[in-house]
């Protein structure tokens, strides 16, 4: 398979077998609006994945379920320095455009938006979204200002593709509710509130969360870090076996760190679609969510109670 790599051109190419390649538009906002235009052409239906790169099977999963709901998928990456606080891994994040998009390609995504940040936020760029209070706790405590940058950029984001679907992950649990109430607090329509897709979280198969941050893990700290997982699973248990939330999470923090975490943000029971903290476990749909640093990684990770 060959790559379309159009910068300044939205027309589609053929791979060398004759299939439609991927066509990739790293810069112009009018290019990608004629690639979405010629999609979206007879009717036909798009869904849209966007992403920070560095893709792994938790994002090819999502390009997957996208294929599934629609006739064509867009997939964006970019990763977004307006989500990241001064002191945190903009600069670490891993970048790797050519191989990710050769695993688009390879997953037959049609389309593929990288824009620049000078594109996305050009000079005199003054525009912030924030969605207060479900913005207040867990991630958005710990890391001041990041929900404001994802609702930002993913309602940039969903007015450049239009999309009729889009795909996020269950792993960043807070960051799905938060741009569903965007979504609907803001009338948007493309894609409209009902049709933000959130896909079960994709493990390792020692329950480890995929996530492109587990590669700053060394190969200790990798294994330690199913350690999270493990105590998470543990603690719902004893909760739904009827322990106090307070008793499981007091023995959930220890787990976590006697497996090799070295602080944990927070790990809180929450209801899963307010993320109003719970004390007590009341048979409603609820969510144990969990940030926790190893060497030099943030991993969170959330799963059901039932
Ligand atoms: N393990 C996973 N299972 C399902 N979806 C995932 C998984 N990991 C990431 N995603 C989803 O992929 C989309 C893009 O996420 P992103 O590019 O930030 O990857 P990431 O692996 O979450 O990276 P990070 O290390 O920044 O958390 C988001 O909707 C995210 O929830
Ligand atoms: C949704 C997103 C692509 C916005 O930058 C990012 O937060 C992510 O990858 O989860
Ligand atoms: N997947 C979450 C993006 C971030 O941590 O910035």
């Amino acid at each position: 398979m060959r790559l379309g790599v159009h910068p300044a051109t939205a027309k589609p190419c053929q791979g060398i077998k004759g299939e439609a390649a991927l066509v990739q538009i790293n810069n112009r906002l009018e290019a990608l609006r004629e690639a979405v235009d010629a999609l979206r052409n007879g009717g036909k239906t798009l869904a849209f994945v966007p992403t920070m790169g560095a893709l792994h099977e938790g994002h090819l999963t999502l390009v997957r379920e996208a294929k599934k709901l629609a006739d064509h998928v867009t997939v964006s990456i970019f990763v977004n320095p307006r989500q990241f606080g001064p002191n945190e891994d903009l600069d670490a994040y891993p970048r790797r455009l050519a191989a990710d998009a050769a695993l688009l390609e390879a997953e037959g995504v049609d389309l593929l938006w990288a824009p620049t940040v000078d594109v996305m936020y050009p000079q005199g760029y003054a525009t912030n979204i924030s969605v207060s209070g479900l913005d207040a706790v867990l991630c958005g405590a710990a890391r001041p200002g990041h929900f404001d940058g994802v609702a930002t950029v993913v309602c940039k984001l969903f007015n450049q593709v239009r999309p009729d679907f889009a795909l996020f992950g269950e792993k960043d649990w807070q960051q799905l509710a938060i741009i569903r109430r965007m979504a609907r607090d803001l009338d948007l329509s493309q894609p409209h509130v009902d049709r933000i897709i959130g896909v079960p979280t994709v493990r390792e198969a020692d329950g480890l969360a995929m996530s492109s941050r587990n590669q700053y893990l060394s190969a200790e700290e990798r294994e330690q870090a199913a350690g999270l997982n493990r105590a998470m699973r543990k603690a719902i248990a004893s909760i739904v076996g009827g322990s106090s939330v307070a008793s499981a999470l007091a023995a959930l923090n220890d787990d976590v760190l006697a497996s090799g975490f070295k602080s944990i943000d927070y790990a809180d029971l929450r209801d899963a679609a307010t993320l109003e903290e719970l004390t007590a476990y009341d048979g409603r749909d609820a969510r144990l969510l969990v940030a926790a640093r190893i060497g030099s990684a943030r991993l969170i990770d959330n799963m059901a109670l039932a």
